[in-house]
């Protein structure tokens, strides 16, 4: 039996389209080395007219009262809640995490959107006294204008929406340009925008590679804002090209994240937090656990009860609701894990399990890592200060809680934090000390929720947040209004 693999288009001005020179490359199933359609390969003329139909949208869509534009969003939300199985399945299909978490993914998008959708009827500036008689002063939010929206694999509905939602609900019109593992859940986000009735032009789907679509993005005189997530090397490259123009950037991108564990934890609740924040998604997310910095008098009692439920986690397609923990993204990223191992090993920590890819029934034809823990781990090695983005989890041990505080603030990243403790002044101490955009008190380092802002300090991005009401801040001018009612040259205008 021979099955057709479909061929997918870019989305510029309202119509689907092919690359204007016709090239295409294909997409695979982590999991099963399945082809699963072919995307356009673009190049600089498809985003040229992408930028060109958002720039034209702009001027209508920032005139469009934002009650209006949220209420759009908010059908959004709707239609992304019907359609939550199937966008769950094609991601998992397309980058491998199980079931569970792409519902999750999909959530997030549907939360967004709701609460997007409310500040249409928000979007609040504010208004303050002012010096003189008979004149008032207000600071409002402007749109900005066309909007590159530059996202990773690993959450490719969630990110995007984190994204385009407060652009629009601002005002803005969108480029987006998915990462080329992920393309097919991008498109059909897109199309569900398209059928909750967004004009033509205010959004744009792009379909390519980082070299030739994200360069076009940077350097179009009309962008004029780039929100990038993905690694440190790409994000860094953006915002250097990106000054050159001024552009508006704003960056999330890797991490080093750990969960401290005291003396005085519950390590039952510990053991499960560390587990999922580590192996779940298969490590690859931006607040994945890959630090576990452990109080000496606590060390070996978590280390016995963690490493059963390590390698009792099951591996396979995470279309099977009984599996645990998914493949890696793709080939390279597979070597990338395995190189950090050697690295490991060679710094001198211990491997106590893991440290190969996965063999056995169903794993054969995917890329699968098999969950890795190492202990000994001093806080400079390569292992403790690089993000390896898969499920590899290192052991620090300390005497006490202020070197746990000083290991955990020296990496080159600061995304998530959780700390394990049943003391209130431990926990103050943590939320006062840590150097972290985020911090988990009695839980994992992942499960951020939309209403706060997300991201992290140092290298992890570059001071903006998305999510929350700091979420619109890049996506929005502000524009401060002085009007004097009162006639006449007034003393202090004089005076001044
Ligand atoms: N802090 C955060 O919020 C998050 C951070 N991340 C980080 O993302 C990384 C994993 O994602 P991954 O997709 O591998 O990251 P990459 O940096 O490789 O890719 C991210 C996006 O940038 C594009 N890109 C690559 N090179 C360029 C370039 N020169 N100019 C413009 N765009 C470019 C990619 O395109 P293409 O796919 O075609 O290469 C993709 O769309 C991890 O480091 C992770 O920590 C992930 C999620 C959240
Ligand atoms: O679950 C979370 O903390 C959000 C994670 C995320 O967005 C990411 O890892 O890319």
């Amino acid at each position: 039996m021979t099955t057709t693999v479909q061929t997918f288009q870019n989305f510029i001005g309202g119509k689907w389209q092919a690359a204007r020179e016709g090239r295409t490359f294909a997409n695979y199933n982590p999991a099963t080395g399945e082809v699963l359609g072919h995307f356009p390969l673009s190049s600089t003329a498809d985003v040229d007219a992408a930028v060109a139909a958002a720039r034209q949208a702009f001027e209508h869509w920032r005139l469009v009262p934002a009650p209006k534009r949220g209420e759009i969003l908010f059908r959004v939300g709707e239609l992304l809640s019907r359609h939550k199985e199937e966008l769950a399945r094609i991601m998992t299909r397309e980058m491998g995490k199980v079931l569970k978490e792409t519902r999750g993914d999909v959530q997030e998008g549907i939360d967004m959107a709701y609460y997007m959708a409310g500040e249409g009827r928000r979007l609040f500036g504010y208004t303050v006294p002012v010096e003189l008689p008979n004149k008032s002063g207000m600071a409002l939010r402007d749109p900005v204008g066309v909007v590159a929206c530059i996202t990773p694999w690993n959450f490719p509905i969630a990110i995007p929406t984190w994204k385009m939602f407060p652009a629009l609900v601002a005002g803005n019109a969108i480029v987006l340009k998915p990462a080329s593992d992920t393309p097919q859940s991008a498109l059909r986000l897109v199309e569900i925008l398209q059928e909750a009735g967004l004009p033509e032009g205010v959004v744009n789907l792009v379909c390519g590679s980082g070299h030739e679509v994200g360069e076009a993005l940077i350097h179009h005189p009309d962008v004029a804002v780039i929100s990038f997530t993905g690694s440190t090397e790409s994000g860094r490259h953006v915002a250097v090209e990106a000054a050159q123009s001024l552009k508006r950037v704003s960056l999330e991108m890797g991490g080093k994240n750990a969960v401290i564990v005291l003396d005085d934890a519950d390590l039952d609740l510990a053991v499960e937090g560390v587990l999922w924040s580590a192996y779940g998604t298969t490590g690859q997310r931006c607040t994945a656990c890959s630090r576990l910095i452990v109080q000496r008098g606590v060390h070996d009692h978590l280390l016995e009860k963690l490493l059963p439920r390590i390698e009792q986690l099951r591996l396979g397609d995470g279309l099977d609701e009984q599996v645990d923990v998914g493949p890696v993204i793709n080939a390279s990223q597979l070597e990338k894990i395995h190189a950090y191992v050697e690295i490991g090993q060679g710094e001198g920590a211990t491997l106590v399990t893991g440290g190969a890819c996965a063999e056995g029934e169903g794993l054969t034809s995917g890329n699968f890592y098999r969950p890795t823990l190492f202990k000994d781990v001093r806080p400079e090695m390569r292992i403790a200060q690089e993000e390896i983005f898969g499920p590899v989890l290192s052991v620090i041990a300390v005497d006490t809680f202020d070197e746990a505080i000083a290991v955990n603030n020296q990496t080159p990243f600061g995304l998530s934090s959780a700390i394990y403790t049943q003391n209130i002044n431990n926990a103050q101490r943590a939320m006062r000390d840590l150097t972290t955009g985020i911090l988990y008190i009695n839980s994992g380092t992942t499960g951020a929720e939309i209403q706060l802002p997300f991201g992290g300090t140092r290298g992890t991005g570059n001071g903006h947040r998305e999510a929350g009401i700091a979420g619109l801040d890049v996506f929005t001018e502000w524009k401060v209004v002085y009007t004097d009612y009162s006639g006449k040259l007034q003393k202090a205008q004089i005076d001044s």
